[in-house]
């Protein structure tokens, strides 16, 4: 795990990280794939990867999960990631939102797939969230299509996923969709989220705690930042 004194350095650290991979995959493959989480945590680590030099034309950032509300709405995480990340050198980056305006995630599910399959997969790197409750992306607890979004065998990129606890219904790229990445990421901070993932190390049901189906994968070694 990288350690960090504060959230500035981890913001420093993983964006400088994050820049590398996205060279390293321009230069192997002309494009670059990144998504990332939306939430609270991420907004500074946001706003020093948007100043990091490379070239960002050839970048295309999406978001591994979204709340299905528009832009309008302060609980979009696309909203966050206009505001935050495709500005400073990052402007000149393509987005790819996930909510696409079909009255509910079942509705706009095919049409996302469709959006997706033109994405630059592998992902240079996949930046992870985690929640109190152990969940990552919108893998939820108790969430209605869960094993569906973990089944490793399932050739959908994309899922609707509503849980207690979620608010509002959402979107999520699926765990085989999210482990197709050259780097994996997972970003948290502060002395509760590392008791949640310590809790998480022990042994115990991925389904009570779904961010288990990430550190237990054996597809890409996960990366772990956290600061207190
Ligand atoms: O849309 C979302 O809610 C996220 O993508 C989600 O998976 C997030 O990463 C965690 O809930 C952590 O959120 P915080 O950073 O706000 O604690």
């Amino acid at each position: 795990m990288n350690r960090l004194a504060n959230s500035d350095e981890l913001a420093a650290t993983l964006a400088a990280d994050t820049a590398a991979a996205l060279r390293a995959a321009i230069a192997e493959r002309g494009v670059a794939g990144l998504a990332v989480s939306g939430g609270r945590t991420p907004e500074r680590f946001f706003g020093a990867l948007s100043h990091q030099d490379l070239d960002w034309s050839r970048v295309t950032v999406t978001l591994v999960d979204e709340r299905w509300v528009p832009e309008t709405s302060p609980r979009s995480n696309a909203a966050l990631v206009r505001r935050a990340l495709i500005r400073n050198a990052a402007a000149a980056a393509r987005f790819v939102p996930l909510y696409n305006g079909a009255d509910t995630p079942e509705a706009g599910r095919a049409a996302l797939e469709a959006t997706v399959a033109a994405l630059p997969f592998p992902f240079a790197t996949v930046v992870l969230g985690m929640g109190d409750d152990g969940h990552t992306a919108s893998f939820f607890p108790g969430g209605n299509e869960l094993a569906h979004a973990l089944d490793l065998g399932s050739p959908d990129r994309i899922v609707t996923m509503e849980a207690d606890g979620a608010g509002e219904p959402r979107i999520t790229f699926s765990l085989a969709a999210l482990l197709h990445t050259d780097r994996l990421v997972l970003h948290i901070e502060g002395a509760g989220k590392l008791a949640v993932l310590e809790k998480a190390e022990a042994e115990g049901p991925a389904e009570e705690m779904p961010i288990r189906a990430i550190l237990r994968q054996k597809r890409v070694p996960l990366n772990i930042y956290w600061c207190p």
